[in-house]
């Protein structure tokens, strides 16, 4: 089965172009305000038209509420809503019949006992997404562009849906994936010359890496 690779946080149409030129089949947008990587409603409804279904369209948001769901759902209409927060399972569930939309619940973790809550959103969630925890002083539940110890992963259920994220890049994706076995990877930061500047030589770099693994060749 073929890896899926989401590239997050990208806001200007040419490193949108450039990553789904290389094939990404998922592309997030970030709404949230204290990111770098923010974007308003407008700057998303015209990205996602821009994909015009070349892959699928995430947006990532934390603890948003039904004003804010209907608005995605209404106006911006992407495949994927990414809940970054503190959504219990309960709250996955009525973003999920609310929106009509799939939804990827972001778990944080540091260790393992992190993974006890797996199970229970699994059930509700169309799709997990492990990250790391938020480094002390950062105001960001993600794209902070740390890894966690991916070896933790090794007693997860082989059948789970699951995205690994948190500083993956292109020098660690191959060891990422061999360790961890996840159905997909997602990126930021190892896309990103600064924090919120996506850059193009970077995404070929990360896809030229993921290529070298699909050949069996890893450097
Ligand atoms: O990227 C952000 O700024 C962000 C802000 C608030 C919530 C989530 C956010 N990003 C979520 C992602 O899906 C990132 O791709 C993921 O955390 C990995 O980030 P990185 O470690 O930078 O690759």
């Amino acid at each position: 089965m073929q890896t899926d690779v989401k590239i997050c946080g990208l806001s200007t149409p040419e490193t949108l172009e450039a990553a789904l030129a290389r094939g990404a089949s998922h592309v997030g947008f970030v709404h949230f305000e204290k990111s770098p990587r923010h974007l308003d409603i407008a700057p998303m409804v015209d990205l996602v038209r821009l994909v015009n279904g070349r892959a699928e369209t995430v947006i990532v948001t934390v603890d948003p509420d039904d004003d804010l769901l209907a608005r995605f759902a209404g106006e911006v209409r992407p495949d994927w809503l990414q809940v970054h927060g503190r959504e219990t399972p309960e709250r996955v569930a009525e973003v999920k019949s609310r929106t009509g939309l799939k939804v990827m619940k972001a778990l944080p973790v540091a260790e393992s006992a992190d993974l006890d809550v797996v199970a229970r959103y699994r059930t509700v969630a169309d799709r997990i997404l492990l990250d790391s925890r938020r480094p002390k002083g950062s105001n960001l539940p993600g794209g902070n562009g740390v890894s966690f110890d991916w070896t933790l992963l090794r007693t997860l259920d082989p059948d789970l849906d699951y995205m690994l994220s948190g500083g993956i890049d292109a020098e660690n994706v191959a060891e990422a994936m061999r360790i961890a076995r996840p159905c997909g990877i997602d990126i930021s930061s190892g896309v990103e010359s600064a924090p919120g500047i996506k850059d193009v030589g970077r995404i070929n770099a990360f896809f030229d890496a993921l290529g070298r693994i699909a050949a069996g060749t890893p450097a």
